[in-house]
């Protein structure tokens, strides 16, 4: 271990701490995973299933994992009812707190781990603007939240200032979990240890000021903002919240009542209100900030609303013959058309790669429908077929099943959770299932 890295952790733990800390770093990390309720409850998901049932502090529907392996690939995970996560990670959410109805935004969201949780507690309601920068880990951000049947949320590949200038002011509620050295990643991740420097601490710091003030833009007045990272380097968190508070007047932190972690450090700005956990905590790593912003001023948002060209006819029939209930909000924008429990907002500037929900396509006069409308937990699809466990394997590898039925569209259901969708023509059914999805 960097000899630099002992010192700094040793003055900030203190030698018995620290003592523990090191030997901690030499043992299997924690892992864990929350229960997605927007689409199954904590026991049916263990009736389903063999994960065991240990809570974890730091969210409310937050479990540990013990040694299982190969989960991302089981049904119950393909089918979205669980999403795996360090169970530190899943705090700066519940600090967070969304409430129903509002308008959040996720501002470093790759891969989805807090995307996907702010998703659960906003229970389809409101609007959750996701962004990612990095294009690649933006598209595995996009296949979760499609998984988690998510029907409010955006998502944006861009640079927060893209971000920044097209929802000025315009979010109840901000996570800005920012890229950081990575100091509670070492446990797990051999590289964390080896790229550590003072350099990386501080070129992060500079990157982590620049994406702060991209989310205080976003921010309505009265709004509160959470600031996290997975670092215990205080120049990439309570020195970055004491500078950003002198920037920003109109922000103060707020004291958090949470039965984990420990106060963080006291500089100017009472950053001590924060929470800082370390893996002698039960996770991890991690530092969460809870800040608000002053509500004395009259700042109304400018962004807009998208035009809806007009539902192509056939889209209109077949959502209406096949879901359960119909969206709140549409949008059809050159034959491709969206369903969503919030307005469709403009965000220009950006490059927006999800409206809400992806329902399909208008071809030659049919309706296509996508992998995502089936995967909704918003309007369920009527026709369903039920797999016997080989055939949910050969599904998910994404070969044709033989069966007798009806000719038409199915929801392709695991123990009546649906995996996604399937063609039948009265003796096959033909797999729909996304090929960049596909178990090999
Ligand atoms: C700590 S990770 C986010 C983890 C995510 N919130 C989760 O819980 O799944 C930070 C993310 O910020 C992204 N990032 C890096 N620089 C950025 C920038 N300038 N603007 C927006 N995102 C950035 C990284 O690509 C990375 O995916």
């Amino acid at each position: 271990m960097n000899e630099e890295y002992r010192k700094r952790m040793q003055s900030l733990l203190g030698e018995k701490d620290c003592q523990r800390y090191f030997a901690l770093l030499d043992t299997a990390p924690r892992r864990g995973f929350r229960v997605n309720t927007l689409k199954i409850d904590d026991d049916s998901l263990f009736a389903l299933t063999h994960l065991e049932k240990e809570k974890t502090p730091f969210a409310k529907n937050g479990y540990y994992l013990h040694g299982e392996t190969g989960l991302g690939a089981t049904p119950a995970a393909v089918a979205g009812l669980f999403y795996m996560q360090e169970p530190s990670a899943s705090a700066a959410v519940t600090i967070l707190h969304p409430e129903k109805g509002m308008k959040v935004l996720d501002l470093c969201a790759a891969p989805g781990s807090k995307s996907t949780q702010i998703a659960e507690m906003l229970d389809n309601t409101g609007l959750l603007v996701s962004n990612e920068i990095n294009t690649k880990r933006a598209g595995i951000l996009l296949e979760n939240i499609e998984r988690s049947g998510t029907a409010n949320t955006m998502v944006l590949n861009s640079d927060t200032k893209h971000t920044a200038n097209a929802f000025p002011a315009f979010f109840d509620a901000v996570l800005c979990d920012a890229p950081c050295s990575g100091e509670g990643m070492m446990r797990k991740n051999e590289e964390a240890r080896r790229q550590w420097s003072e350099k990386l601490v501080y070129d992060c710091a500079s990157l982590q000021k620049e994406i702060l003030d991209n989310a205080y833009a976003c921010l309505k007045p009265g709004g509160r903002m959470v600031y996290s990272t997975c670092t215990f380097a205080p120049e990439e968190n309570e020195m970055q919240i004491s500078a950003f508070l002198q920037r920003h007047p109109d922000m103060h932190t707020i004291p958090i009542d949470v039965p984990f972690g420990r106060p963080a450090l006291a500089c100017s700005g009472h950053t001590e209100y924060a929470r800082r956990i370390y893996p002698m905590d039960g996770g991890e790593g991690h530092f969460i900030c809870l800040m608000e912003k002053q509500d004395d001023t009259e700042i109304s948002s400018s962004t807009g609303l998208i035009k809806s060209e007009q539902l192509p006819a056939c889209a209109a029939k077949f959502l209406q013959e096949n879901l359960e209930k119909p969206y709140p909000y549409m949008l059809s924008v050159r034959g491709r058309i969206y369903g969503g429990v919030s307005p469709f907002y403009q965000a220009d500037g950006c490059r927006l790669m999800r409206h809400q929900v992806f329902l399909g396509e208008e071809r030659n006069g049919r309706f296509e429908p996508a992998h995502n409308l089936f995967t909704s937990a918003w309007g369920s699809f009527k026709n369903k077929v039920e797999l016997s466990d080989d055939e949910v394997c050969r599904y998910l590898r994404g070969e044709v099943i033989p069966r007798a039925m009806d000719r038409g569209w199915y929801a392709v259901c695991f123990k009546g959770y649906v995996l996604g969708g399937a063609h039948s023509d009265g003796k096959m059914l033909k797999n729909k299932y996304p090929k960049a999805l596909r178990l090999r």
